[in-house]
């Protein structure tokens, strides 16, 4: 039998505001979550012994600590389900990148297996599960461009424009949990109306905190800043500028130093695996 090969896409926060922390230490926030047609790659095949397989390490990261293997796990135990799966992940995003490839891969793996194991815990299920594992594994869950709150998991759809994005790479982790406990990281920002914010406007509160930490995302953003509005994503360290179409992206992204990672994708408002995965659907009905 073929593998179940599906798209692992990235996503951007355009905004991010950090209203409160709350007693837990995790931070209420608002944020747009936009998908990208740019993405990892996962396959998987089926197993009868009920091991769960990983092929394809990553630096720095442990077998059983893989996002991917991790997602794997927790849906076997929580459907009963006895089969097993070889998984093959071709990485292509920038890892600690504010651009959500493990969080992605995560939901990802949840629907290909929902899907090759047939378990049909339906999206709310999954979504709950995702959520476990990190604050951004439900929107990819949902497949949805997203206006977020809470810890990220209220979603409200969104139609957004789906212009071009140019996104450099530094060549940095920035870690999610060292930015939120940084004390000099402003967590005031007064609550806004997913309204107010689709007639424009909004920031990323956590970029100066990364600015002034990291000089290497502090030199992207001025060098972006140069040619056109740039903005930081998530906890960093990925900064992107839009374009109406690809060719002056291209034409920018041309002009960026050869050593500088970076790249050009479409925002999508529909994720590419969400795109798939109703194309499969089709398939079988046809
Ligand atoms: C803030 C965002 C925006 O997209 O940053 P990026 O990771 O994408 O850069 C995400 O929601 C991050 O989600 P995710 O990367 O899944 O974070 P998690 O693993 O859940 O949390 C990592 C750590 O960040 C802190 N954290 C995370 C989310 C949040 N709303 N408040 C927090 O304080 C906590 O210290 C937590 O232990
Ligand atoms: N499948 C995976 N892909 C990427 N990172 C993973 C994966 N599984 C676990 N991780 C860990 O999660 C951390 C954050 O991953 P990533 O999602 O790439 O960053 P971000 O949340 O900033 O976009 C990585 O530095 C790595 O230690």
């Amino acid at each position: 039998m073929q593998p179940l090969t599906l798209p692992a896409p990235g996503k951007l926060n355009l905004m991010l505001h950090i209203l409160a922390r709350r007693a837990d230490g995790y931070h209420e926030l608002q944020t747009l979550f936009q998908f990208i047609d740019h993405g990892d790659e996962l396959s998987f095949s089926l197993r009868d012994d009920g091991q769960i397989r990983l092929h394809g390490d990553l630096p720095g990261v442990e077998h059983d600590s893989n996002l991917i293997v991790r997602a794997a796990r927790l849906l076997q135990r929580e459907s009963g389900c006895p089969w097993g799966a070889d998984i093959q992940l071709i990485k292509r995003l920038p890892m600690g990148g504010g651009i959500g490839g493990g969080s992605s891969d995560a939901a990802t793996t949840l629907l290909g297996l929902d899907h090759l194991w047939q378990t049909r815990l339906g999206e709310d299920r999954l979504a709950s599960i995702g959520l476990s594992l990190g604050a951004d594994v439900p929107v990819f869950v949902r497949g949805r461009a997203a206006f977020a709150e809470g810890v990220g998991e209220r979603l409200q759809p969104v139609e957004l424009s789906e212009p071009w994005f140019l996104v450099i790479a530094p060549q940095v982790s920035v870690s999610t949990a060292e930015i939120f406990s940084d004390p000099e990281l402003t967590r005031n920002t007064p609550a806004i109306t997913v309204r107010s914010l689709l007639a424009g406007g909004g920031r990323n509160d956590c970029q100066p905190v990364v600015e002034r930490r990291y000089p290497e995302v502090r030199n992207a953003l001025s060098l972006l800043n140069k040619f056109v509005p740039a903005r930081m994503t998530g906890t960093g360290a990925c900064v992107f500028g839009s374009f109406p179409n690809k060719g002056e992206a291209d034409t920018v992204c041309r002009q960026l130093p050869a050593d500088l990672p970076a790249f050009v994708a479409q925002g999508r408002n529909i994720s590419m695996l969400h795109r798939r995965l109703a194309q499969l659907a089709q398939e079988v009905n046809v």
